[in-house]
């Protein structure tokens, strides 16, 4: 997979060089470019933002900046990129989109700051065919669009098959059956006084199949409802519903 990042703190993404995606990077598992924004621009001053038409605080970023270095990045690689544009007003970015887009061979990410990129610069992009997606990784507002970009690429290339040293991880990823993941434990038996679960040390992997999947239903119940009633029908069998 390639990945591109338009934005005008390119230091922003260095964490993406650190640790397991560092390594899937050296592996060429993924190629990764970060490119800086005011490489488009003309002017002395490298403006990348100007006033919002209509009046309304803050700046938005200027059109033609944004469509000169997309088009740039585009054009360093034949292969169909997915752009993605971090933005509170996007749709969720969920476990499905990581999934989704682990299949994609080229993502492209433009990073918006201020109160956002001028609308035509996603509009020409659609026009022309291109697949772009506006996404929010939550209902907050973030300065720029850099530390979603970290979030989703994160997400993302941990999915892609030699990636991660234990595949079996990603398939029981939380989400993965629609419910959180239950609590987990490690050495020593007793920390502090508490004691690890005594169906946990059993060997009945029965048991402890049936007691993981209950503190599942339990934590969701609890602090994800909506991730509950969203269940498919047939998510949920007769043990289940017995808890
Ligand atoms: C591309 O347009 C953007 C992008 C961003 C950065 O992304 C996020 O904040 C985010 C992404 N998922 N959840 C939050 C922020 C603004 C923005 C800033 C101030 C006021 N209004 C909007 C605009």
């Amino acid at each position: 997979m390639r990945i591109d990042v338009i934005t005008i703190f390119p230091g922003y993404l260095a964490p993406l060089r650190e640790a397991l995606l560092g390594r899937a990077i050296s592996a060429g598992l993924v190629d990764l470019a970060v490119h800086d924004l005011r490489t488009w621009t003309r002017d002395v001053h490298q403006a990348v933002d100007d006033a919002p038409y209509g009046g309304g605080p803050g700046m938005v970023m200027r059109p033609q900046v944004w469509g000169e270095a997309l088009d740039a990045v585009l054009a360093l690689d034949e292969r169909p990129a997915r752009i993605v544009v971090p933005t509170p007003a996007g749709r969720p970015f969920t476990q499905a989109t990581a999934q989704a887009w682990s299949g994609d061979e080229r993502l492209l990410f433009t990073c918006g700051r201020y109160e956002g990129i001028d609308q035509r610069v996603v509009d020409d992009a659609r026009r022309r065919d291109l697949t772009v997606d506006e996404v929010s990784i939550g209902d907050y507002v973030l300065v720029g669009g850099e530390v979603a970009v970290l979030v989703m690429v994160e997400a993302v290339v941990r999915l892609l098959p030699g990636v991660l040293g234990n595949p079996a991880s990603a398939e029981q990823d939380s989400f993965s059956d629609g419910l959180l993941e239950g609590p987990a434990f490690t050495r020593p038996e007793v920390w502090r006084g508490l004691a690890v679960p005594d169906v946990l040390r059993s060997g009945n992997h029965a048991k402890i199949a049936r007691w993981r999947r209950d503190r599942a239903l339990e934590r969701t119940a609890e602090r994800r409802p909506d991730l509950l009633a969203a269940l498919p029908e047939d998510a949920l069998d007769d043990a289940d519903r017995a808890f």
